[in-house]
Order: structure tokens, then C-alpha cells, then sequence
């Protein structure tokens, strides 16, 4: 045995005994005991039961949130302090119901008791400021609709369900037309400019002419570019009935001029030539790896030499965020039927495979909501 894999296998060891010790110290009601009642301990042992209930309540966090933004709650509060009987009568649910939200949603920092009254707390706040979370809360009756049984869902392979079912027709014959393309496209778009306003503050966009955002949707990203880098040309290539809905958005927002609209599926069209910066935002996850690797591929060979691709999307294995990246996205992607969260290490591979020369990872100041990796042609 070579003397590195004598040193990797000694610390695989080492490390194997160490988690055995501590489990076995961990599940111990003894321990847990000693832990609890102990100065020292005490507040990691209070810390560590708090994580732990809330992992296991979390499913009744998300739905008291559901509650709050389906009967409009959080909005009616954030027009100013309202009694639980004024906002009992508005959202029709009786005075007991509505305290009993009230209280439940207070405990979870978004609302907060003022006198008699109620108004929105620090959660409720940071929630209302950005737009695209509300719809999204929303929109995940579907996903828990598909994990009531989650190792069903695990056993036959992800998809096959109400969230497939909305994902569906980017699959489709034709792919999709513009009734069944609406409801998704609003939703991404709702939710872009928590992605946008990350990836506009790590790369300078400034120093390309010409910028293709593929699976653009309905043109979201590229509106957000236009208002801070002048100076760039941009189009949008997705599915014709989704592109549909991007040339009306810049007709509307007064950017048909500066503006391109690529109809087509990169499954099997070509990726439009003639842009040194293309970007892939909140694509590249949805894909399983071989559609993914042919996509890189392809823009590859559409890109000029010096040209770049600019790749942004939460992560896996993302410092602080790991359960955004590989739990919520995880099981998200395994619902919807296909692609998976990837960490910056595994794109970055992927790109060197699709011929890539150079690639990094940049920083984004929440990272939990986007990571931004740029590769060189
Ligand atoms: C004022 C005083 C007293 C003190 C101040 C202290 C201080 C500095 C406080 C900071 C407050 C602050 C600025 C808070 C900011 C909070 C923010 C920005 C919170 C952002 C939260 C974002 C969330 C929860 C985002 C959720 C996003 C979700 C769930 C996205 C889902 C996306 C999906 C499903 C996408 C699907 C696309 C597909 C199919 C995978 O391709
Ligand atoms: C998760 S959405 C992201 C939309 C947008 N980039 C954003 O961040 O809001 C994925 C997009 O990829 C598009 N898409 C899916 N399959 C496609 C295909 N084969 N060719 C072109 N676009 C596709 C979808 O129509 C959708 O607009």
C-alpha cells in the first residue's frame, strides 16, 4: 500500500471510531440528561433540542406561513395595525381561527402583538420586500402535495406528480403552449429579481456586447441586466410559446429595440451564434446530466474564443445554506422529474469536460439564493 492510501485509510479510520463514539454519546439518555441539567452544556443541549423540534415541526412552520399568505394576512397588516376580529371579518376565517394564526404566526416572527393590535414582524417584513417568496410559498401546495409520501416519491424516481404535472410542458409535444406556459413563467418571473439582484452584484456584465440568456423564460433576467449595463445587446432563447411572453414584456418595458427573441428548445436546436456572454440562470439544475452536459456543449461551440458562459443557481454543498441546496432543491428537482442541485465543484468539472478552458466560482452576498459560477471558452 502506497503511503498516501496508508494515510487516507488510517484517517478514515480514525474518523469512522470518532462518529461511533460520538452517536453513541449523543443518543444516550443518560448523556442527554447530564447535558441538560449542567451550567456548562445547558445551552448547547437547549440549542440542539430546538434544532431538532423544529426539523421535526418544520412541516407546520411552512404551513402556517401557507395560511398566512393564502388569506392575505401578512399584506392586510402591512397596511397598518389591525384587532384580530377586523382581520378575522376580512379573511373569513372565525375569531378563534384567526387569534389562533395570529399566535402561531407570532411565534415565527411574522406577526408581532402591538397593544391590542397586530402588525407584521421582522420576518413578515424581510418576506414582504421580496415579492417572489409569497408566490412561491404558494406554489408549494403542489410539492407538499408530492412529499406526503416522500419515499414513494424516492422509491419510483422523482416526478409522476402534482409538480411534475405543472413542470410538465417543457416535456411536452410542442412544447407547451401559452395557456399551460403562464402559470410557471409568472412564478420564475416573480421570483428572478432575488436572483437577478445577486448575479448583477458579482459579475461586471459591463465588459461583453452582446449577452444570450438561455431559458430566459419570459425575459425577467435580461430586463434586470438592461437597467444596469446600458451599453449591452441581449436576447432571450426558451421554448417559442414561453419567448412569446418575453417579447411582449419588452415591447411593454420600451426594449424591443435593444432586444433579441430566439424561439426553440436547445434539446434539439442549435444555440444561437454571436454573443460573447451567454447565460444559463436557474437552468442548468433542472436537467439530469447527460441534457446538461449537452447544453454545455453546445454553447461551447456557439460561443467565440475568449467568450463566457455565466452559470447561476443555488448550489449543493453551499457553505451555511446546505439544507437550501441539497434538501429543499433535492427533493424539489426529484419531484419536478428531473435534474439535481450540483455543487460548484461538479459544474466546474462538467465544464472542463464540455471543453471549457477555465472556470470559477464567484462570491454572491446570499448565497443561500444564488451561486454564480463564469467559465471561459
Ligand atoms: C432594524 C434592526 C433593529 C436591526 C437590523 C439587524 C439587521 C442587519 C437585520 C438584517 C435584516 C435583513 C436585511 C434581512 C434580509 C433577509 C432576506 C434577504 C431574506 C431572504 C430570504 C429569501 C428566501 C427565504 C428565499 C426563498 C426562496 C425560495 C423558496 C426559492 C424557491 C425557488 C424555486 C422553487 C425555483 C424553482 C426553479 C427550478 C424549477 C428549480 O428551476
Ligand atoms: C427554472 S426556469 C428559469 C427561468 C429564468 N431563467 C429565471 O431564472 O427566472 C427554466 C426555464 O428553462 C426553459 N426551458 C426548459 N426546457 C427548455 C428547452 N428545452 N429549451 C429552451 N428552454 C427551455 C423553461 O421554459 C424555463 O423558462
Amino acid at each position: 500500500m502506497s503511503k498516501p492510501v496508508l494515510r487516507k485509510s488510517l484517517l478514515l479510520s480514525a474518523r469512522t471510531s470518532w462518529l461511533a463514539w460520538r452517536n453513541g454519546l449523543l443518543a444516550s439518555p443518560r448523556f442527554q440528561r447530564f447535558a441538560a441539567r449542567c451550567w456548562l452544556t445547558r445551552p448547547i443541549a437547549r440549542a440542539r433540542a430546538r434544532g431538532l423540534f423544529d426539523l421535526v415541526a418544520g412541516f407546520v412552520y411552512s404551513q402556517t406561513l401557507a395560511a398566512c399568505i393564502a388569506t392575505g394576512l401578512l399584506d392586510r397588516l402591512g397596511d397598518g395595525p389591525q384587532t384580530c376580529d377586523a382581520l378575522a371579518a376580512q379573511i373569513d376565517v372565525p375569531p378563534e381561527g384567526t387569534l389562533r394564526l395570529l399566535r402561531a404566526a407570532a411565534a415565527l416572527r411574522l406577526v408581532e402583538r402591538l397593544g391590542d393590535a397586530w402588525v407584521v414582524g421582522s420576518a413578515g417584513a424581510a418576506l414582504r420586500g421580496n415579492g417572489g417568496i409569497a408566490e412561491m410559498v404558494a406554489h408549494h401546495g403542489l410539492l407538499y402535495a408530492d412529499l406526503a409520501d416522500p419515499v414513494a416519491l424516492l422509491r419510483r424516481g422523482g416526478g409522476g406528480g402534482a409538480l411534475a404535472g405543472y413542470w410538465g410542458y417543457a416535456e411536452a409535444p410542442g412544447a407547451g403552449d401559452a395557456e399551460s406556459v403562464a402559470p410557471y413563467s409568472r412564478l420564475m418571473a416573480a421570483s428572478q429579481p432575488l436572483v437577478a439582484a445577486q448575479t448583477l452584484d458579482a459579475y461586471r456584465f459591463a465588459r461583453h456586447r452582446r449577452m444570450l440568456d438561455i431559458g430566459g423564460g419570459e425575459g425577467g433576467f435580461v430586463e434586470s441586466v438592461a437597467a444596469r449595463v446600458p451599453t449591452l445587446e441581449l436576447a432571450v432563447f426558451d421554448l417559442p410559446a414561453v419567448v412569446a411572453r418575453a417579447r411582449a414584456r419588452f415591447a411593454a418595458a420600451g426594449l424591443g429595440g435593444r432586444t433579441s427573441i430566439h424561439g426553440g428548445s436547445f434539446r434539439s436546436d442549435p444555440v444561437p451564434q454571436g454573443y460573447d456572454l451567454i447565460t444559463l440562470v436557474r437552468v442548468l439544475h433542472d436537467h439530469d446530466d447527460s441534457v446538461a452536459l449537452a447544453l454545455l456543449r453546445a454553447i461551447r461551440a456557439a460561443l467565440p474564443p475568449g467568450g463566457r458562459l455565466l452559470i447561476a443557481e443555488p448550489m449543493a454543498q453551499t457553505p451555511g445554506a446546505e439544507p437550501a441546496g441539497d434538501a429543499y432543491f433535492g427533493l424539489y428537482l426529484l419531484a419536478m422529474g428531473s435534474g439535481r442541485p450540483r455543487a460548484p465543484a461538479e459544474i466546474r468539472a462538467m465544464l472542463h469536460t464540455a471543453g471549457f478552458a477555465r472556470s470559477r466560482l464567484l462570491p454572491t452576498a446570499l448565497p443561500i439564493t444564488c451561486r454564480v459560477v463564469v467559465a471561459e471558452a
